[in-house]
């Protein structure tokens, strides 16, 4: 694994702990009535969570300098994240450093005074820190930032959306100089200059203030629109088109925009009995009695966080952000969004015609397909990750289930279908498929939903894994297709099927 990937698999990791310590709290303060929420904060029991299961990155052994798949640019949405990367260890100070030479792990370091400065943090928190970016630095408090001894500087940007700072790395500094002056609060402080250091990328400020500052004012003036709606006024929100890439740019995306999954008028649905939901008054609350958290292995699925709905961790069974099509160079349409999503907030369903997936020569060729497999991908089946240890339990147990012959159902998005048909693969996506069941338990006919698996900047590329078996796709004389893929992640399998 490549240390991008590691540094994003622990990020994952961390908040999925988050979640899960946010629906614990809920949980408990709902069962003791009166009990003030979140007495615990759950950042910091996810963080302990990371640390004492020995989940952080650069701990604790640290390091100077760069850390492997950090860049420059880098952003982080909590404290607590730059805490499990082994980035930012001391969470609650605007400086971090390593206290003795046995916990530093480069040799050429050893000899220094210890303490040891290793990052520092702008946020803007105390009174007299001065942040005149380049050439100069902020201003700290103790003596323990060294001359010779690189510090990585991480600037706080307050951010008007639903997290409150974004933190971008921007950099290793030298401290050029230091002197003591009295503060606006009647101490003695020390101040350091700090010199960015040569051959860097340039600084990364910048996303960061286009976010906070233009992006729902770029998504009104989208550049080069071509459709103001494709759902037509369907969707709450607009979902508009842009095209900068074709001269003249092409609007024809050819297809009926549906909101919902529409039954082919071939198909003939099997009996599904409908179910009635929980008896639970009000908000779901006693995991032990939900009958919806009982068919989740005695869980919720859901937690709440500021009243919105995330999902705790991918699930075998279980739209509200802006989203744009736009087109790009290679892959014609793709989907973004102006509005930073959280990791495990569901993004958008994947609809179009209910169709059965026997009989169906006549699609080959069609991109639009996507099989509801809930079943393969529980049980891991061709060649499909499985999701371990989380199968509920009544299906488990379900030993008849016929799954050796694939997807009896699929979606085709092909001439009717949502945005999600505009959702491009990519072998490191960001968002992951995630199969509903609410009115009925039959997992053949699940819904199929996309959830964020990272925090998503805005105007990101939304992808998800096509899980394509290579070498599985054959056109209609039986031949082997085989088509390049163009996501440009670090680790492209190069190839979509
Ligand atoms: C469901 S569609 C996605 C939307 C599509 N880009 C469009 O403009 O309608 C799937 C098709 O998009 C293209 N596509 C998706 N991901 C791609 C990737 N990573 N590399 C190359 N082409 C991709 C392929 O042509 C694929 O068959």
């Amino acid at each position: 694994m490549s240390p991008n990937q590691m540094v994003r698999k622990t990020i994952k990791l961390y908040y999925e702990y988050l979640r899960q310590s946010v629906q614990s709290e809920n949980e408990r303060c709902k069962k003791n009535k009166g009990e003030k929420r979140m007495v615990r904060r759950p950042d910091l029991q996810a963080m302990s969570i990371m640390i004492d299961g020995k989940h952080c990155l650069n701990y604790p052994i640290r390091r100077i300098g760069d850390l492997p798949g950090i860049d420059v640019g880098h952003q982080f949405y909590k404290r607590t994240e730059m805490v499990v990367v082994g980035k930012h260890y001391r969470w609650m100070h605007g400086i971090d450093y390593i206290p003795s030479s046995a916990e530093c792990e480069m040799e050429e370091y050893k000899s220094c005074t210890f303490p040891l400065a290793v990052s520092v943090v702008l946020a803007g928190k105390y009174k007299d820190n001065l942040d005149m970016l380049e050439p100069r630095g902020g201003c700290v408090f103790r003596i323990i930032l060294k001359k010779n001894v690189p510090v990585r500087l991480i600037r706080g940007c307050k951010y008007k959306g639903k997290i409150d700072t974004v933190f971008t790395y921007d950099g290793l500094y030298m401290v050029t100089g230091h002197w003591s002056e009295e503060g606006k609060a009647g101490f003695l402080g020390f101040k350091y200059e700090l010199k960015r250091m040569e051959g860097q990328p340039k600084l990364n400020t910048n996303p960061v203030l286009f976010v906070r500052e233009h992006a729902s004012r770029y998504m009104v003036e989208l550049t080069g629109k071509v459709c103001d709606d494709i759902s037509g006024g369907q969707e709450k929100i607009r979902i508009r088109a842009s095209n900068v890439v074709d001269d003249p740019p092409v609007p024809h995306m050819g297809f009926t925009y549906c909101k919902s999954v529409q039954v082919h008028g071939d198909v003939r649905l099997p009996a599904i009995e409908t179910t009635a939901g929980c008896n639970c008054k009000g908000a779901c609350v006693d995991p032990d009695i939900c009958a919806c958290a009982k068919l989740n292995n005695n869980e919720f699925p859901y937690v709440d966080i500021d009243g919105k709905g995330y999902l705790v961790r991918a699930k075998n069974v279980v739209y509200v952000y802006q989203l744009e099509v736009f087109r790009t160079p290679n892959k014609r349409w793709a989907v973004r969004s102006s509005e930073f999503i959280p990791s495990g907030a569901p993004v958008c369903e994947y609809t179009g015609l209910l169709r059965r997936t026997n009989g169906m020569g006549n699609l080959i060729g069609n991109e639009y397909i996507l099989e509801i497999d809930c079943l393969e991908t529980m049980k891991g089946l061709g060649g499909r990750k499985s999701r371990e240890r989380i199968v509920p339990t009544h299906l488990d147990q379900n030993e008849d289930m016929e799954v050796e012959s694939g997807a009896e159902f699929c979606i085709d998005a092909g001439t009717m279908g949502g945005v999600a048909r505009f959702i491009n693969h990519s072998c490191e996506p960001n968002l992951f498929v995630q199969c509903v069941l609410s009115s009925h338990h039959d997992l053949k006919l699940a819904r199929v939903v996309l959830v964020a698996s990272d925090n998503i900047p805005p105007l990101q590329e939304l992808t998800y894994d096509y899980g394509y078996v290579l070498d599985s796709v054959v056109d209609a004389n039986g031949n082997i297709k085989k088509m390049a893929c163009y996501c440009g992640a670090e680790n492209c399998r190069k190839r979509l099927y």
